[in-house]
């Protein structure tokens, strides 16, 4: 059957459902993870001209590599399936775009020779292909990780094992998983001495996707590393605690509820993960035509108003907890921006919200207004 996006068309095969999660060669749920895409690339040119080539690593029907040549970029598009190569192949010349396609193990390729973008799309976790692509991309790796289970610690043991960090499964589950990711991938990178700092990311539905710019420096390795650090987590109220460094202190007892179920969960990436201005600048890259211009745009300006902080709060599972109803959440955020705290949405989802007030600040602020 065929699809159109970005204002082209491909071939893809079979039956495409609105609502598959993970359709074989093209993922309609992916539209907004690749237009961002493509709005990344653009912005990222205009920082850094120098960069031309891209790797659609995974590239199955060609769709990112397709997009990606017919903006201009020097385009090569690996996979291991027979099929995938063939389709690629002739989504590019149905097109009329060249791009060079392999049938190769993409680490063996990203090991072979640099490329200024790597673009890693698998299915599942990226880590068995992070190595390979810090080893010797230039400028940008793009990531993305479907495993949202293990990452948030909700299949604790699967990620433990991808991602050799301690996930824990809390009521700020996505903020866990982009967390966690961030911070073996930045470890993945200081193995190559490497600094790997988000320019952009977000989670979306079943994914956590990062652009992550590189400094081929050991001092930015380090830099990089000085980012990481722990989270303490009472099960019991919600207190929660950042440490920073690489060497945990776990709280025995919370400072909050003097309750023993605290949880601590690290090493994870406690640095900021975007940057606000490259968001603003990729915003201004998303055309009206793009399938999903508004989502993409909505997006972005949430990713650049939401705090630099490690956790969030989801507004009624508070309100739940307190036996209260929950108000409108403007109302809510305003109530504790009064009150002399920061306070704004996160993108993670409607009732999401981040702030510098402990659980117990947040009640006296806001409780008058919830009654
Ligand atoms: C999730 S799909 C890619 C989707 C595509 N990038 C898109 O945006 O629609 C994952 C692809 O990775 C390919 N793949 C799996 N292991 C690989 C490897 N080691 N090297 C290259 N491709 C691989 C699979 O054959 C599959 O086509």
């Amino acid at each position: 059957m065929r699809v159109t996006e970005g204002g082209l068309e491909l071939e893809v095969p079979g039956e495409q459902t609105e609502g598959v999660e993970e359709s074989v060669f093209y993922n309609p749920r992916q539209e907004l993870n690749r237009d961002l895409t493509i709005a990344t690339l653009r912005a990222f040119r205009e920082r850094e001209p120098r960069a031309g080539s891209y790797l659609d690593a995974m590239t199955a029907s060609g769709i990112r590599g397709v997009r990606a040549a017919a903006d201009g970029w020097d385009v090569t598009c690996t996979d291991v399936s027979d099929d995938a190569v063939a389709l690629a192949r002739a989504n590019l010349e149905r097109n009329g775009l060249e791009a060079t396609v392999e049938r190769r193990n993409a680490n063996a390729v990203m090991h072979e020779r640099p490329f200024d973008v790597i673009d890693l799309d698998p299915y599942g976790t990226p880590m068995p292909f992070a190595d390979a692509a810090f080893a010797k991309c230039r400028d940008l790796v793009c990531v993305t990780a479907t495993d949202t289970a293990p990452l948030c610690g909700a299949h604790f043991q699967s990620g433990v094992r991808s991602y050799s960090a301690v996930p824990r499964n809390t009521d700020y589950h996505t903020e866990m998983g982009v967390r966690i990711l961030l911070s073996a991938l930045a470890r993945s990178a200081a193995r190559f001495d490497v600094g790997a700092t988000p320019l952009l990311t977000h989670a979306t539905s079943h994914y956590v996707r990062t652009y992550l710019e590189l400094d081929r420096k050991a001092t930015a390795a380090d830099a990089a590393i000085d980012e990481l650090g722990h989270l303490y987590h009472c099960e019991d109220c919600l207190y929660r605690e950042a440490d920073p460094g690489l060497v945990a202190d776990p709280l025995e007892r919370c400072p909050h509820c003097d309750g023993e179920r605290v949880l601590t969960a690290g090493p994870i990436w406690l640095g900021p993960i975007r940057d606000r201005e490259f968001v603003a600048d990729v915003r201004a890259e998303i055309p009206d035509e793009f399938g999903t211009a508004d989502a993409a745009r909505e997006l972005c300006d949430e990713l650049v108003t939401e705090l630099d902080r490690p956790t969030h709060y989801d507004q009624h599972k508070l309100c739940k907890n307190w036996g209260l109803p929950a108000n409108a959440m403007d109302d809510f955020l305003a109530d504790l921006r009064a009150a002399g705290f920061e306070a704004a949405r996160a993108h993670y989802g409607g009732t999401t919200f981040k702030t510098d007030a402990t659980v117990g600040e947040i009640y006296a602020a806001t409780e008058a207004n919830l009654e």
